[in-house]
């Protein structure tokens, strides 16, 4: 052997003529010499501390422990960490039983067990998990996880429960219009056992904690305990994933979700009307999941929380995308389900702060996730390049459908559900902007995908007017591609996010109009919806003129255009953009039948007024002016 040969190139060169072997001497050794040990982050620190890094191990092990026991049996299930098809050398720490509550009954077969608790495992290890375990599951083409939610493919808001006690009674908004159905207590620790008993009867569960909101003085810890791989990446995905050294110091949890996926609740419980229940306990900081397995639940779950929360602290929560531009110009994108906040916000010429959540503080805004959802029917590279791009490995997608060879993803196809979806996390995006935040909004754009036609595709709007769409909150969409559908189903869904809010509409938008009046922030309305016509005569408006739209509205050059008024809902309508053909600017052009349009837009105009006599009662700002200058705001007819 020649020795100027350095060590390298030894290893890759067998012209010594020798067959290099393995160095082991076992099958067992070969496969550990596979796989390296991780390095705990911080070991060279752990001197300096006073919780050693073993300490923290078994408090960290103690935690997930009291999160999963039972709080009427005095013992539970023992928690082990690792994958119980895995030999592990990893300690077993005994089951702590909650001390509240006097002990029933002393021993039963579920304290016999262990349950193995699979701890914030990788996208690599989480695909191996729903490969090997979960049926529906499946590596796409482009290296995505293609998913089954199961019969869910979507949310079930009828099925929300908030439990209603000293705290929350007179602080939510219940009643007629609210998302906050009322349970009790009692009800929600039947399902909260429920779900706990299920977790603890499986060989192994998923733990995730991570983090909500960017903005560091206003973060919040969240455990997630759930039942399979599946939901454990999406949570990956779209919550913030801690560092190892944050893991580390994680502590116990702010709040913790309890999704016991598709294990039913009980319709012998009370306030149950289905066999699925999503219930939220601020008291508690506990959320349960029982019978559906759509993970979007747990998302927009946190969602409802942090709209509990963060108004406390004075800080808006938001149901918006958010971009900035090279100067800074912070855009917010509201609007209901499919109205294109992901897809407006995901702009390649801007830097992503987030396509769903926000929060907007005295600091400016911050993103409570961090990943993105976007919707995947008929998603097009040329239309859509940077979202086509996110999805690749570690990317969940849902409900899509594949050909069976090649595992290429058809996005044109529904066989499964009009809701596909992909969830990756941020930094797929290649223009993110990373951390997630920025300073106060420039522009608060209003999205609503308007299937009647006759909204302008922008209109440039007063605060009172931004106020009054706001809490109107309006779009409409077409079922799906269902055959018979001929009119639009009109939605109104306050703060363009009903579903989630907990407290009453007008506290947030009190607080909306008091930050875009502070920050100078300009409203407009944008229709993403339907032109030339309603849906079934008309079509949509082109992706690229609303972003033409968006371009104009960002760059500041719509604020110096003439403008004129529309009659009825009295919009300022701009007489040119760049890009876009002028004639559409006005919906009334692009009608041939001029008295359908008349009559359209009176039929829309009656909707919003009877929708807004809900909030005529209630006074919003410090005076009553803003409250009459919001109601001269709607349409006038
Ligand atoms: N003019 C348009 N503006 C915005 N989105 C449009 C337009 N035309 C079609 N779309 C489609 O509508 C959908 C908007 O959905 P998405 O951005 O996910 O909404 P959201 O995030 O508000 O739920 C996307 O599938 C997008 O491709
Ligand atoms: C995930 C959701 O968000 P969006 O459709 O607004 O993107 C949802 O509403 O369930
Ligand atoms: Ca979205
Ligand atoms: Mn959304």
């Amino acid at each position: 052997m020649s020795p100027t040969k350095d060590k390298a190139t030894m290893e890759n060169s067998d012209d010594e003529g020798s067959i290099r072997t393995v160095k082991a001497n076992t099958i067992d050794e070969l496969h550990s010499l596979q796989r390296k040990k991780v390095i705990t982050p911080d070991k060279s620190q752990d001197d300096l501390n006073t919780v050693s890094g073993e300490e923290r191990h078994k408090q960290q092990l103690e935690s997930i422990s009291a999160s999963l026991a039972s709080l009427t049996r005095e013992t539970g299930p023992k928690v082990v960490k690792g994958d119980p098809s895995v030999r592990s050398e990893t300690g077993r720490v005994a089951h702590v039983p909650h001390q509240r509550i006097t002990p029933t009954i002393a021993v039963s077969d579920s304290a016999l067990k262990f349950t193995h608790v699979l701890y914030n495992l990788s996208p690599a290890e989480l695909y191996e998990q729903a490969i090997k375990h979960e049926k529906g599951s499946f590596i796409t083409s482009n290296g995505a996880l293609a998913t089954l939610s199961g019969a869910k493919t979507g949310r079930c808001p009828k099925d929300k429960r908030v439990v209603k006690d000293d705290l929350t009674e007179n602080d939510l908004w219940w009643g007629k219009g609210s998302p906050n159905i009322e349970m009790d207590e009692h009800s929600f620790m039947v399902n909260r056992e429920r779900a706990v008993d299920y977790l603890n009867s499986l060989d192994k569960v998923f733990v995730n904690d991570q983090f909500l909101n960017w903005d560091l003085k206003n973060r919040i810890k969240v455990r997630i305990v759930s039942a399979r791989a599946y939901h454990s990446l999406f949570m990956h995905n779209m919550c913030i994933r801690p560092t190892p050294k944050e893991l580390e110091d994680f502590g116990t949890p702010d709040f913790t979700i309890y999704n016991a996926g598709k294990f039913p609740c009980n319709r012998y419980t009370h306030y149950m009307t289905s066999s699925t229940s999503v219930d939220i306990n601020l008291a508690r900081k506990e959320m349960v999941i029982l019978g559906t397995q759509y993970a979007g639940e747990m998302k927009k779950g946190l969602f409802s929380l942090m709209h509990y929360l963060m108004p406390k602290r004075q800080i808006l929560s938001l149901h918006s995308g958010c971009n900035m531009g090279k100067d800074g110009d912070v855009a917010l994108f509201f609007g209901l389900s499919g109205t294109g906040k992901t897809t407006l916000s995901t702009d390649h010429n801007r830097y992503l702060i987030g396509d769903d959540e926000h929060c907007w503080s005295e600091d400016g805004v911050s993103n409570i996730e961090g990943g993105c959802y976007a919707k995947c029917i008929d998603l097009s590279r040329e239309k859509e390049p940077d979202i086509w791009n996110a999805i690749k490995f570690g990317t969940v997608v849902e409900n899509v459908v594949f050909d069976d060879h090649f595992r290429e993803v058809d996005y044109t196809d529904n066989s499964v559900t009009e809701n596909t979806r992909a969830a990756y996390p941020i930094e797929y995006i290649p223009n993110v902007k990373l951390p997630c935040v920025g300073p106060h909004p420039k522009n608060v754009i209003l999205l609503a995908c308007d299937a009647f036609g006759v909204l302008p595709p922008v209109s440039k709007l007063s605060l009172s007017q931004t106020m009054y769409h706001f809490i109107s909150g309006y779009t409409a969409l077409v079922a799906g591609t269902e055959e018979g559908i001929k009119e639009p189903q009109a939605t109104f869904s306050a703060c363009f996010g009903a579903a989630f809010i907990m407290l009453h509409p007008t506290k947030y938008a009190a607080m909306l109009a008091e930050k875009m009046q502070n920050h100078g922030a300009t409203g407009w309305l944008v229709n993403t919806g339907w032109s030339g016509g309603s849906y079934g005569s008309g079509s949509r408006i082109k992706l690229s003129y609303t972003r033409k739209i968006i371009d104009a509205i960002h760059s500041g050059s719509l604020l110096n255009v003439e403008y004129k008024k529309t009659e009825i809902f009295g919009l300022e309508i701009p007489t040119e953009v760049e890009g876009v053909p002028s004639e559409i600017l006005n919906p009334e052009n692009t009608w041939s039948d001029k008295t359908a349009h008349k009559e359209t837009l009176l039929k829309l105009a009656g909707l919003f007024k009877n929708n807004f006599e809900t909030f005529t009662d209630y006074k919003i700002g410090e005076d009553n002016k803003l409250t009459e200058d919001i109601l001269a705001a709607g349409p006038i007819f």
